[in-house]
Protein backbone atom coordinates (compact mmCIF):
# COMPACT_ATOMS: atom_id res chain seq x y z
CA UNK A 1 0.00 0.00 0.00
CA UNK A 2 2.92 2.51 0.80
CA UNK A 3 3.76 3.74 -2.98
CA UNK A 4 0.25 3.80 -3.76
CA UNK A 5 0.08 5.83 -0.95
CA UNK A 6 3.12 8.24 -1.97
CA UNK A 7 1.98 8.42 -5.31
CA UNK A 8 -1.57 9.40 -4.44
CA UNK A 9 -0.36 12.07 -2.04
CA UNK A 10 1.61 13.48 -5.00
CA UNK A 11 -0.88 13.71 -6.87
CA UNK A 12 -2.78 15.64 -3.72
CA UNK A 13 -0.19 18.24 -4.30
CA UNK A 14 -0.02 18.29 -7.70
CA UNK A 15 -3.84 19.32 -7.81
CA UNK A 16 -4.09 21.55 -4.32
CA UNK A 17 -4.85 24.52 -7.21
CA UNK A 18 -8.02 22.63 -8.68
CA UNK A 19 -8.94 21.87 -5.29
CA UNK A 20 -9.18 25.09 -4.16
CA UNK A 21 -10.98 26.55 -7.51
CA UNK A 22 -13.69 23.94 -6.39
CA UNK A 23 -13.98 24.78 -3.21
CA UNK A 24 -14.05 28.65 -4.24
CA UNK A 25 -17.43 27.89 -6.41
CA UNK A 26 -18.91 25.82 -4.04
CA UNK A 27 -18.48 28.64 -1.57
CA UNK A 28 -20.07 31.31 -3.80
CA UNK A 29 -23.29 29.72 -3.09
CA UNK A 30 -25.01 30.98 -0.41
CA UNK A 31 -26.81 27.85 0.79
CA UNK A 32 -28.22 29.13 3.92
CA UNK A 33 -30.42 26.66 5.13
CA UNK A 34 -32.27 28.38 7.92
CA UNK A 35 -33.18 31.63 5.43
CA UNK A 36 -36.11 31.03 3.35
CA UNK A 37 -35.13 33.60 0.77
CA UNK A 38 -31.77 31.27 0.31
CA UNK A 39 -33.39 28.14 -0.35
CA UNK A 40 -32.98 28.20 -3.98
CA UNK A 41 -29.27 28.38 -3.71
CA UNK A 42 -29.64 25.67 -0.76
CA UNK A 43 -31.00 23.20 -4.00
CA UNK A 44 -28.75 25.05 -6.91
CA UNK A 45 -25.71 24.06 -4.39
CA UNK A 46 -27.22 20.33 -3.68
CA UNK A 47 -27.15 20.66 -7.88
CA UNK A 48 -23.68 21.82 -7.94
CA UNK A 49 -22.58 18.91 -6.03
CA UNK A 50 -24.19 16.25 -7.88
CA UNK A 51 -22.98 17.43 -11.07
CA UNK A 52 -19.20 17.46 -9.80
CA UNK A 53 -20.10 13.72 -8.58
CA UNK A 54 -21.50 12.83 -11.85
CA UNK A 55 -18.28 14.72 -13.93
CA UNK A 56 -16.08 12.13 -11.66
CA UNK A 57 -17.64 9.26 -13.20
CA UNK A 58 -20.34 8.64 -10.00
CA UNK A 59 -24.06 8.19 -9.79
CA UNK A 60 -26.16 10.08 -7.96
CA UNK A 61 -29.80 10.64 -7.50
CA UNK A 62 -31.34 13.88 -6.01
CA UNK A 63 -33.80 12.84 -3.59
CA UNK A 64 -36.80 15.01 -2.87
CA UNK A 65 -37.85 15.27 0.64
CA UNK A 66 -40.99 17.49 0.09
CA UNK A 67 -42.74 20.61 1.81
CA UNK A 68 -40.69 21.37 5.07
CA UNK A 69 -42.82 20.15 8.36
CA UNK A 70 -44.27 23.31 10.24
CA UNK A 71 -42.93 25.68 7.07
CA UNK A 72 -44.74 24.35 4.50
CA UNK A 73 -44.58 27.02 1.96
CA UNK A 74 -40.85 26.06 1.94
CA UNK A 75 -39.58 22.83 -0.26
CA UNK A 76 -37.13 20.95 1.78
CA UNK A 77 -33.84 20.81 -0.12
CA UNK A 78 -32.56 17.14 -2.20
CA UNK A 79 -30.70 14.84 -0.39
CA UNK A 80 -28.00 13.30 -2.26
CA UNK A 81 -27.60 10.03 -2.40
CA UNK A 82 -24.90 8.64 -4.34
CA UNK A 83 -22.32 5.64 -5.20
CA UNK A 84 -19.08 5.85 -6.77
CA UNK A 85 -17.72 1.87 -7.53
CA UNK A 86 -19.82 -0.99 -7.33
CA UNK A 87 -17.42 -3.88 -7.11
CA UNK A 88 -18.80 -7.03 -4.89
CA UNK A 89 -15.14 -8.04 -3.67
CA UNK A 90 -14.46 -4.22 -2.14
CA UNK A 91 -15.91 -2.58 1.28
CA UNK A 92 -18.53 -0.37 0.98
CA UNK A 93 -17.65 2.64 3.18
CA UNK A 94 -21.28 5.14 3.29
CA UNK A 95 -19.75 8.67 3.87
CA UNK A 96 -21.96 11.59 5.57
CA UNK A 97 -21.82 15.55 4.83
CA UNK A 98 -23.70 18.60 4.23
CA UNK A 99 -24.25 21.26 2.17
CA UNK A 100 -25.58 24.03 3.50
CA UNK A 101 -24.12 26.11 5.52
CA UNK A 102 -24.96 28.99 8.66
CA UNK A 103 -26.01 32.38 7.93
CA UNK A 104 -23.15 34.98 6.95
CA UNK A 105 -23.02 39.02 5.82
CA UNK A 106 -20.43 41.35 5.54
CA UNK A 107 -22.26 43.37 7.78
CA UNK A 108 -22.26 40.73 10.51
CA UNK A 109 -18.08 41.82 11.07
CA UNK A 110 -16.28 39.73 8.17
CA UNK A 111 -13.28 41.26 7.06
CA UNK A 112 -14.04 40.13 3.64
CA UNK A 113 -17.40 38.63 1.63
CA UNK A 114 -18.15 35.61 3.45
CA UNK A 115 -19.33 34.10 -0.20
CA UNK A 116 -15.86 35.06 -1.83
CA UNK A 117 -12.98 32.39 -1.07
CA UNK A 118 -10.45 34.60 0.32
CA UNK A 119 -6.63 33.60 0.70
CA UNK A 120 -4.65 35.25 2.90
CA UNK A 121 -1.05 35.33 3.08
CA UNK A 122 -0.45 32.80 6.16
CA UNK A 123 -2.85 29.67 3.46
CA UNK A 124 -5.97 30.89 5.65
CA UNK A 125 -8.66 30.16 3.49
CA UNK A 126 -11.95 33.15 4.17
CA UNK A 127 -15.24 31.66 3.66
CA UNK A 128 -19.18 30.66 4.66
CA UNK A 129 -18.75 26.82 4.87
CA UNK A 130 -14.94 26.98 4.06
CA UNK A 131 -14.58 24.24 6.85
CA UNK A 132 -18.16 23.47 7.63
CA UNK A 133 -19.19 21.58 6.04
CA UNK A 134 -18.07 22.42 2.12
CA UNK A 135 -14.02 21.75 2.82
CA UNK A 136 -14.30 18.53 4.22
CA UNK A 137 -17.14 17.19 1.68
CA UNK A 138 -15.23 18.37 -1.39
CA UNK A 139 -12.26 16.38 0.36
CA UNK A 140 -13.68 12.96 -0.39
CA UNK A 141 -14.43 14.59 -4.48
CA UNK A 142 -10.29 15.29 -4.61
CA UNK A 143 -10.03 11.24 -3.02
CA UNK A 144 -11.59 10.47 -5.65
CA UNK A 145 -9.94 13.08 -8.46
CA UNK A 146 -6.75 12.28 -7.30
CA UNK A 147 -6.97 8.39 -7.45
CA UNK A 148 -8.32 8.66 -11.45
CA UNK A 149 -5.27 11.50 -11.87
CA UNK A 150 -2.90 9.02 -10.71
CA UNK A 151 -4.14 5.59 -12.07
CA UNK A 152 -4.23 4.37 -8.53
CA UNK A 153 -6.81 1.38 -8.18
CA UNK A 154 -10.02 3.00 -5.98
CA UNK A 155 -9.77 0.58 -2.56
CA UNK A 156 -13.43 0.67 -1.66
CA UNK A 157 -16.68 1.49 -2.40
CA UNK A 158 -18.03 5.06 -1.65
CA UNK A 159 -21.87 5.26 -0.63
CA UNK A 160 -22.66 9.01 -0.28
CA UNK A 161 -25.25 10.93 1.88
CA UNK A 162 -24.74 14.77 1.51
CA UNK A 163 -27.85 16.66 3.30
CA UNK A 164 -29.17 20.44 2.48
CA UNK A 165 -30.69 20.99 6.01
CA UNK A 166 -28.28 19.73 8.98
CA UNK A 167 -27.57 23.46 9.48
CA UNK A 168 -31.67 23.74 10.50
CA UNK A 169 -32.23 20.37 12.57
CA UNK A 170 -31.73 17.90 9.30
CA UNK A 171 -35.24 18.07 8.44
CA UNK A 172 -35.99 15.12 6.58
CA UNK A 173 -33.14 13.46 7.16
CA UNK A 174 -33.96 10.29 9.52
CA UNK A 175 -36.81 9.73 7.84
CA UNK A 176 -34.82 9.09 4.22
CA UNK A 177 -32.46 7.49 6.09
CA UNK A 178 -35.12 4.86 7.81
CA UNK A 179 -36.50 3.88 4.21
CA UNK A 180 -33.39 3.39 2.76
CA UNK A 181 -31.72 1.37 5.33
CA UNK A 182 -32.15 -1.69 4.15
CA UNK A 183 -32.22 -0.81 0.26
CA UNK A 184 -29.49 2.12 -0.10
CA UNK A 185 -27.38 1.91 2.75
CA UNK A 186 -27.99 -1.85 2.79
CA UNK A 187 -24.44 -2.37 1.74
CA UNK A 188 -22.29 -0.13 4.10
CA UNK A 189 -20.23 -1.82 6.02
CA UNK A 190 -19.24 1.47 8.74
CA UNK A 191 -19.57 5.29 8.10
CA UNK A 192 -17.21 8.06 8.44
CA UNK A 193 -17.94 11.29 8.35
CA UNK A 194 -15.96 14.72 8.05
CA UNK A 195 -18.02 17.72 9.82
CA UNK A 196 -16.02 18.84 12.73
CA UNK A 197 -12.04 20.05 14.20
CA UNK A 198 -9.53 18.78 16.19
CA UNK A 199 -9.19 20.28 19.39
CA UNK A 200 -6.11 22.60 18.75
CA UNK A 201 -4.09 23.37 15.31
CA UNK A 202 -1.88 20.93 15.15
CA UNK A 203 -2.86 17.49 16.29
CA UNK A 204 -5.62 15.48 14.28
CA UNK A 205 -7.97 13.50 16.17
CA UNK A 206 -10.65 10.85 16.02
CA UNK A 207 -14.04 11.69 17.56
CA UNK A 208 -16.67 9.47 19.05
CA UNK A 209 -19.49 11.34 19.98
CA UNK A 210 -21.07 14.72 19.40
CA UNK A 211 -23.66 16.10 21.68
CA UNK A 212 -27.31 16.18 21.15
CA UNK A 213 -29.03 20.18 20.26
CA UNK A 214 -32.77 20.85 21.22
CA UNK A 215 -33.30 24.49 20.34
CA UNK A 216 -36.14 26.50 21.24
CA UNK A 217 -37.80 29.82 20.53
CA UNK A 218 -39.76 31.93 23.32
CA UNK A 219 -42.22 34.80 21.87
CA UNK A 220 -43.39 37.73 24.33
CA UNK A 221 -46.08 39.77 22.76
CA UNK A 222 -48.58 42.48 24.30
CA UNK A 223 -48.83 45.88 22.87
CA UNK A 224 -50.83 46.11 19.32
CA UNK A 225 -47.44 47.66 17.42
CA UNK A 226 -44.40 49.25 18.78
CA UNK A 227 -44.65 52.01 20.72
CA UNK A 228 -42.70 55.22 21.91
CA UNK A 229 -41.02 54.72 25.76
CA UNK A 230 -41.48 58.29 26.32
CA UNK A 231 -45.22 57.64 25.93
CA UNK A 232 -45.74 54.21 27.26
CA UNK A 233 -42.67 53.52 29.62
CA UNK A 234 -43.65 52.85 33.36
CA UNK A 235 -47.40 52.44 31.29
CA UNK A 236 -47.62 49.01 29.65
CA UNK A 237 -45.72 45.68 30.44
CA UNK A 238 -42.50 45.78 28.19
CA UNK A 239 -42.42 42.09 26.00
CA UNK A 240 -38.57 42.66 25.65
CA UNK A 241 -38.28 43.25 29.73
CA UNK A 242 -40.17 40.09 30.58
CA UNK A 243 -38.03 38.00 27.93
CA UNK A 244 -35.34 38.79 29.16
CA UNK A 245 -36.02 38.04 33.16
CA UNK A 246 -36.94 34.82 31.36
CA UNK A 247 -34.07 33.96 29.49
CA UNK A 248 -31.63 35.00 32.49
CA UNK A 249 -33.14 32.50 34.59
CA UNK A 250 -31.95 29.65 32.23
CA UNK A 251 -28.32 29.97 33.22
CA UNK A 252 -25.62 31.71 35.03
CA UNK A 253 -22.89 33.52 34.43
CA UNK A 254 -20.54 30.67 34.91
CA UNK A 255 -22.32 28.52 32.88
CA UNK A 256 -24.48 26.64 35.60
CA UNK A 257 -28.21 25.32 34.42
CA UNK A 258 -30.76 26.88 36.54
CA UNK A 259 -33.32 24.84 34.83
CA UNK A 260 -34.35 22.26 37.65
CA UNK A 261 -34.22 18.82 37.37
CA UNK A 262 -30.95 18.75 33.91
CA UNK A 263 -28.40 17.97 36.15
CA UNK A 264 -30.16 14.84 37.05
CA UNK A 265 -30.45 13.33 33.58
CA UNK A 266 -26.77 13.23 33.21
CA UNK A 267 -24.69 10.16 33.61
CA UNK A 268 -22.08 10.62 36.38
CA UNK A 269 -18.37 10.72 35.83
CA UNK A 270 -16.94 7.14 36.48
CA UNK A 271 -13.14 6.95 37.32
CA UNK A 272 -12.67 5.43 33.76
CA UNK A 273 -14.27 8.33 31.97
CA UNK A 274 -12.34 10.77 34.17
CA UNK A 275 -8.75 9.48 33.18
CA UNK A 276 -9.41 9.80 29.31
CA UNK A 277 -9.30 13.49 29.98
CA UNK A 278 -5.68 14.23 31.20
CA UNK A 279 -3.59 12.27 28.09
CA UNK A 280 -5.88 14.56 25.97
CA UNK A 281 -2.96 16.77 23.68
CA UNK A 282 -4.91 19.84 24.99
CA UNK A 283 -3.90 22.92 26.94
CA UNK A 284 -5.83 26.10 27.95
CA UNK A 285 -3.29 28.35 25.58
CA UNK A 286 -5.14 25.84 22.55
CA UNK A 287 -8.32 26.87 23.85
CA UNK A 288 -7.17 31.07 24.33
CA UNK A 289 -5.78 31.21 20.85
CA UNK A 290 -8.92 29.46 19.69
CA UNK A 291 -11.66 31.45 22.24
CA UNK A 292 -9.43 34.47 20.46
CA UNK A 293 -9.30 35.45 24.35
CA UNK A 294 -8.59 34.22 27.86
CA UNK A 295 -12.41 34.62 28.75
CA UNK A 296 -12.79 31.09 29.94
CA UNK A 297 -14.94 29.59 32.42
CA UNK A 298 -12.75 26.98 33.67
CA UNK A 299 -9.16 27.73 34.24
CA UNK A 300 -7.90 24.19 33.60
CA UNK A 301 -7.99 21.84 30.70
CA UNK A 302 -9.41 19.02 32.02
CA UNK A 303 -12.60 20.97 33.55
CA UNK A 304 -12.82 22.87 30.05
CA UNK A 305 -12.61 19.18 28.05
CA UNK A 306 -15.48 18.07 30.30
CA UNK A 307 -17.55 20.81 30.00
CA UNK A 308 -16.88 20.89 25.68
CA UNK A 309 -17.66 16.74 26.13
CA UNK A 310 -19.65 15.66 28.55
CA UNK A 311 -21.44 17.99 30.33
CA UNK A 312 -24.79 20.13 28.90
CA UNK A 313 -24.83 23.47 28.36
CA UNK A 314 -27.31 26.57 27.58
CA UNK A 315 -26.72 29.03 25.26
CA UNK A 316 -28.98 31.96 24.46
CA UNK A 317 -28.58 33.09 20.65
CA UNK A 318 -30.45 36.52 19.97
CA UNK A 319 -33.77 37.98 19.78
CA UNK A 320 -35.81 38.90 17.04
CA UNK A 321 -37.72 41.75 17.20
CA UNK A 322 -35.40 43.39 19.42
CA UNK A 323 -34.27 47.09 18.29
CA UNK A 324 -30.68 45.78 17.04
CA UNK A 325 -28.69 48.66 15.26
CA UNK A 326 -26.38 51.12 15.91
CA UNK A 327 -27.65 54.24 16.72
CA UNK A 328 -30.22 55.18 19.88
CA UNK A 329 -34.14 54.66 19.16
CA UNK A 330 -36.20 54.97 22.00
CA UNK A 331 -38.72 52.17 21.45
CA UNK A 332 -40.39 49.48 23.00
CA UNK A 333 -40.97 46.55 20.77
CA UNK A 334 -44.17 45.27 20.96
CA UNK A 335 -42.97 41.23 19.95
CA UNK A 336 -39.99 40.00 20.93
CA UNK A 337 -38.80 36.23 20.44
CA UNK A 338 -35.88 35.22 22.18
CA UNK A 339 -34.08 31.65 20.88
CA UNK A 340 -32.03 29.56 23.11
CA UNK A 341 -30.67 26.02 22.60
CA UNK A 342 -29.42 23.19 25.19
CA UNK A 343 -26.65 20.98 24.19
CA UNK A 344 -26.95 17.62 25.66
CA UNK A 345 -25.52 14.02 26.63
CA UNK A 346 -26.08 10.98 27.88
CA UNK A 347 -28.09 10.04 29.41
CA UNK A 348 -30.62 12.87 28.49
CA UNK A 349 -33.65 12.34 26.67
CA UNK A 350 -35.36 14.73 24.49
CA UNK A 351 -38.47 14.65 25.80
CA UNK A 352 -37.54 14.74 29.20
CA UNK A 353 -35.63 17.75 28.78
CA UNK A 354 -38.25 19.52 26.54
CA UNK A 355 -40.69 19.00 29.42
CA UNK A 356 -38.43 20.73 31.84
CA UNK A 357 -37.75 23.13 29.79
CA UNK A 358 -41.58 24.05 29.17
CA UNK A 359 -41.82 24.24 33.01
CA UNK A 360 -39.30 26.22 33.84
CA UNK A 361 -40.37 28.76 31.39
CA UNK A 362 -43.79 28.81 32.21
CA UNK A 363 -43.09 29.08 35.74
CA UNK A 364 -40.33 31.98 35.15
CA UNK A 365 -42.78 33.87 33.41
CA UNK A 366 -46.18 33.40 35.53
CA UNK A 367 -43.62 34.48 38.35
CA UNK A 368 -43.31 37.86 36.81
CA UNK A 369 -47.35 38.38 36.84
CA UNK A 370 -46.85 40.23 33.35
CA UNK A 371 -50.52 40.98 31.15
CA UNK A 372 -48.73 40.11 28.03
CA UNK A 373 -48.22 36.89 26.46
CA UNK A 374 -45.89 33.81 26.23
CA UNK A 375 -45.34 31.19 23.11
CA UNK A 376 -42.80 28.33 23.84
CA UNK A 377 -41.78 26.74 20.91
CA UNK A 378 -38.99 23.64 20.30
CA UNK A 379 -37.73 24.82 16.66
CA UNK A 380 -35.59 21.39 16.74
CA UNK A 381 -34.09 18.79 18.55
CA UNK A 382 -31.24 16.17 17.72
CA UNK A 383 -29.91 13.81 19.88
CA UNK A 384 -26.23 13.03 21.58
CA UNK A 385 -23.90 10.52 20.19
CA UNK A 386 -21.25 8.24 21.62
CA UNK A 387 -19.78 5.20 19.61
CA UNK A 388 -17.31 2.75 20.16
CA UNK A 389 -13.84 3.85 19.47
CA UNK A 390 -12.50 0.45 19.59
CA UNK A 391 -13.86 -0.60 16.90
CA UNK A 392 -11.76 -1.29 13.29
CA UNK A 393 -13.18 1.80 11.33
CA UNK A 394 -11.40 3.65 14.29
CA UNK A 395 -8.12 1.67 13.86
CA UNK A 396 -8.07 1.90 10.19
CA UNK A 397 -8.55 5.88 10.98
CA UNK A 398 -6.06 6.28 12.86
CA UNK A 399 -2.68 4.45 10.81
CA UNK A 400 -4.48 7.16 8.40
CA UNK A 401 -3.34 10.01 10.92
CA UNK A 402 -0.15 8.70 11.87
CA UNK A 403 1.07 8.24 7.44
CA UNK A 404 -0.25 11.33 6.88
CA UNK A 405 0.91 13.75 10.24
CA UNK A 406 3.19 11.15 12.09
CA UNK A 407 1.37 11.33 15.13
CA UNK A 408 -1.48 9.13 16.70
CA UNK A 409 -4.54 10.88 16.88
CA UNK A 410 -6.41 11.79 19.86
CA UNK A 411 -9.64 10.26 20.92
CA UNK A 412 -12.35 13.27 21.48
CA UNK A 413 -16.32 13.59 21.57
CA UNK A 414 -17.12 16.96 19.73
CA UNK A 415 -19.65 19.82 21.70
CA UNK A 416 -21.25 20.13 18.40
CA UNK A 417 -24.17 18.33 17.02
CA UNK A 418 -24.36 16.48 14.37
CA UNK A 419 -28.10 14.16 14.73
CA UNK A 420 -27.16 11.97 12.03
CA UNK A 421 -24.47 10.10 13.55
CA UNK A 422 -27.20 8.54 15.88
CA UNK A 423 -29.47 7.75 13.30
CA UNK A 424 -27.13 6.01 10.99
CA UNK A 425 -25.72 3.89 13.92
CA UNK A 426 -29.09 2.64 15.10
CA UNK A 427 -30.91 2.12 11.48
CA UNK A 428 -27.53 0.57 9.91
CA UNK A 429 -26.29 -1.21 13.48
CA UNK A 430 -22.59 -0.21 11.94
CA UNK A 431 -19.85 1.44 13.55
CA UNK A 432 -19.70 5.94 12.86
CA UNK A 433 -16.53 7.55 12.67
CA UNK A 434 -15.86 11.13 12.67
CA UNK A 435 -12.78 12.03 10.74
CA UNK A 436 -12.21 15.73 11.51
CA UNK A 437 -10.62 18.14 8.72
CA UNK A 438 -10.34 21.55 10.40
CA UNK A 439 -8.75 22.90 13.40
CA UNK A 440 -10.26 24.31 16.24
CA UNK A 441 -9.66 27.88 14.91
CA UNK A 442 -11.59 27.63 11.79
CA UNK A 443 -14.73 30.04 13.94
CA UNK A 444 -17.11 27.56 12.04
CA UNK A 445 -20.75 29.77 12.54
CA UNK A 446 -19.12 32.79 13.33
CA UNK A 447 -17.79 35.70 11.38
CA UNK A 448 -14.44 34.38 9.14
CA UNK A 449 -15.05 30.77 9.16
CA UNK A 450 -11.70 29.38 7.54
CA UNK A 451 -10.09 26.31 6.73
CA UNK A 452 -6.34 26.60 6.11
CA UNK A 453 -5.03 25.30 2.69
CA UNK A 454 -3.02 22.91 5.27
CA UNK A 455 -5.76 21.27 6.37
CA UNK A 456 -7.62 21.35 3.23
CA UNK A 457 -4.72 19.44 1.48
CA UNK A 458 -3.47 17.09 4.31
CA UNK A 459 -6.98 16.74 5.34
CA UNK A 460 -7.98 15.12 1.44
CA UNK A 461 -4.54 13.00 1.94
CA UNK A 462 -6.26 11.96 4.94
CA UNK A 463 -9.32 11.11 3.94
CA UNK A 464 -7.84 9.08 1.03
CA UNK A 465 -6.02 7.49 3.31
CA UNK A 466 -8.39 6.06 5.55
CA UNK A 467 -10.26 4.58 2.72
CA UNK A 468 -7.04 2.47 2.30
CA UNK A 469 -6.17 1.30 5.43
CA UNK A 470 -10.14 0.69 5.93
CA UNK A 471 -10.14 -1.42 3.06
CA UNK A 472 -7.96 -3.70 4.70
CA UNK A 473 -8.57 -3.00 8.41
CA UNK A 474 -9.46 -6.96 9.64
CA UNK A 475 -12.48 -7.00 11.27
CA UNK A 476 -12.71 -6.88 15.38
C1 LIG B 1 -20.59 20.05 14.30
C2 LIG B 1 -21.33 20.43 13.02
N1 LIG B 1 -20.41 20.88 12.04
C3 LIG B 1 -22.33 21.52 13.32
O1 LIG B 1 -22.00 22.68 13.18
N2 LIG B 1 -23.53 21.16 13.72
C4 LIG B 1 -24.56 22.11 14.10
C5 LIG B 1 -25.87 21.39 13.94
C6 LIG B 1 -27.04 22.05 14.54
C7 LIG B 1 -27.62 23.19 14.17
N3 LIG B 1 -28.67 23.35 15.01
C8 LIG B 1 -28.67 22.33 15.82
N4 LIG B 1 -27.69 21.53 15.55
C9 LIG B 1 -24.35 22.57 15.53
O2 LIG B 1 -23.71 21.87 16.32
O3 LIG B 1 -24.80 23.69 15.84
ZN1 LIG C 1 -22.35 23.79 11.47
ZN1 LIG D 1 -21.30 20.91 10.00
Amino acid sequence: MAPQLDNYFKQVDDLQDKFIDRLREAVAIPSISSEDARRPDVVRMGHWLADQIRALGGEVELRELGPQPGREHLTLPPCLLGRYGSDPKKRNILIYGHYDVQPAAKEDGWATDPFTLTIDDKDRMFGRGSTDDKGPVLGWLNVIEAHQKAGIEFPVNLIMCFEGMEENGSEGLNDTIKAEAKKFFKDADVVCISDNYWLGTEKPCLTYGVRGCNYYSLEISGPGQDLHSGVFGGVAHEPMTDLIRVMDSLVDPDGKILVKGIADLVAPLTDDEAALYPPIAFTMDDLYQSLGSKATIHDNKNDALMHKMRYPSISLHGIEGAFSTSGAKTVIPAKVIGKFSIRTVPNMEIDEVNKLIQTHVEEAFAKLGSKNTMKFNIVHCGKWWVADPKHWNYTAAGKAVEKVFGVKPDLTREGGSIPVTLTFQDELQKNVLLLPMGSSTDMAHSINEKLDKRNYIEGTKLLGAYLHYVAEEPTN
